[in-house]
């Protein structure tokens, strides 16, 4: 047959492919009328293993295919069925509220919790994200949550992962722990430097004090001078200001360019990062869930069964909608033998049909589920 003789049989078949994927919707349709009314859940894992294997078993060499073909089916089914019953969900409810009251331009003043002292790299964050805010500095990334939580202050900003080193673990568990939620972000070109008190040369140095990510973004650098202990800090800036306190002459820090002036430091080593290439992203976070206008971006964190094709599942539900993945980290969960949750960061527009019922039926059928939030980046 030539090339174009197969190409029309092939729009006649799919004619009729579409035709019967749409009277399947229909039917499915009925069938969210019907579990509504009689509040049955929309997912039946059973009924769908006994259509797939069904389906394999008749498909032959295709089965393989055939899976796939079906497994999408019937997530388009679900998500469509979602869509139409609208039975209430934790993220529904949040991005409704948060929607609401989101009328007001993004905020250029107030109070914003900021771990670290003046010269920390999430100083420079909190600049960007709250162009005129007053910062309040505090000892930790718990530190800054509670003042969210508790009202002291309207802001905080959180270092949420960096290029070379990945996710902050501890950030990702205090934002699915604690009632905030991400209203902006915004990336930072990372240089490191090493100082030390005036006079002190490399070779006096027995002690770099910093923050673990940072020592972690210096680590070729450390593994270049064996004789050096890494002694991590609370903050970059921290271990510049207790590095001038102490006047310890066999001691240096990592820290950012600003703190050398601040602390009266000489810098001994400069972009001592393993890559130039090296950024850090912040989040900025507030207690009252707010989705301001322009919103493109969300995080989630999900754990999913431990089963061939559970993260596919999930995978299919936002490629289902069309939306786009930007980043995707598995974790391992605290305390647990092999079981993974998953950091995720999507780009899309809540207004776009299904986004919405797809993150309700994220949570309806994922084993845990975490909305931190919808935001744009500065
Ligand atoms: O049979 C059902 O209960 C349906 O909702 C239909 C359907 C399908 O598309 O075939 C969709 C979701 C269920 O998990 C099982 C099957």
């Amino acid at each position: 047959m030539e090339l174009s003789d197969i190409r029309k049989a092939l729009d006649t078949l799919d004619d009729q492919l579409l035709d019967l994927f749409l009277k399947r919707m229909g039917l499915c349709e009925e069938v969210a009328a019907y579990k509504k009314a009689n509040n049955i859940p929309i997912l039946n894992r059973g009924r769908e293993r006994e259509i797939l294997a069904d389906v394999m078993t008749k498909a032959g060499h295709l089965e393989r295919e055939a899976y796939h073909l079906f497994a999408t089916m019937m997530e388009l089914s679900r998500s469509r069925q979602a869509e139409l019953i609208g039975a209430p969900t934790r993220v529904g409810q949040f991005i409704e509220t948060a929607r609401a009251d989101a009328t007001l331009a993004f905020p250029q003043t107030g109070l914003v919790a900021c771990q670290g002292l003046e010269g920390a790299n999430t100083q420079e964050a909190c600049d960007k994200l709250i162009p005129r805010g007053t910062i309040m500095y505090m000892k930790s990334f718990d530190a800054v949550v509670s003042a969210v939580e508790f009202g002291l202050c309207e802001f905080g900003v959180l270092p949420i992962e960096n290029s070379s080193h990945g996710s902050v673990r501890a950030v990702y568990d205090l934002l699915q722990n604690r009632p905030v939620s991400i209203i902006r972000t915004t990336r930072l070109c990372i240089r490191h430097e090493l100082m030390a008190l005036a006079g002190v040369k490399l070779e006096d140095v027995t002690e770099i004090h910093s923050h673990p990510q940072a020592l972690g973004q210096c680590a070729q650098f450390l593994e270049k001078n064996p004789q050096i202990t890494a002694v991590p800090a609370g903050n970059t800036s921290m271990a510049a200001k207790e590095l001038a306190e102490s006047g310890g002459r066999h001691r240096a820090c990592i820290s950012s360019h600003p703190c050398a002036a601040l602390y009266g430091l000489e810098v001994i080593g400069t972009d001592i990062q393993d890559s130039d290439n090296n950024y850090t992203r912040f989040v900025c976070i507030t207690k009252k869930p707010t989705i301001y206008p322009g919103a493109n971006r969300m995080s989630l964190v999900i754990a999913c069964d431990n089963k061939p094709g559970a993260l596919y599942e999930i995978l299919a539900k936002f490629s289902a909608v069309g939306v786009n993945m930007t980043k995707l980290e598995s974790c391992a969960v605290t305390g647990r033998n092999f079981e993974f949750v998953f950091f995720l960061e999507v780009e899309a527009d809540l207004n776009r049909r299904g986004v919405i019922p797809m993150l309700e039926e994220l949570e309806r059928t994922c084993q845990s589920f975490h909305f931190l939030g919808a935001y744009g980046e500065v």
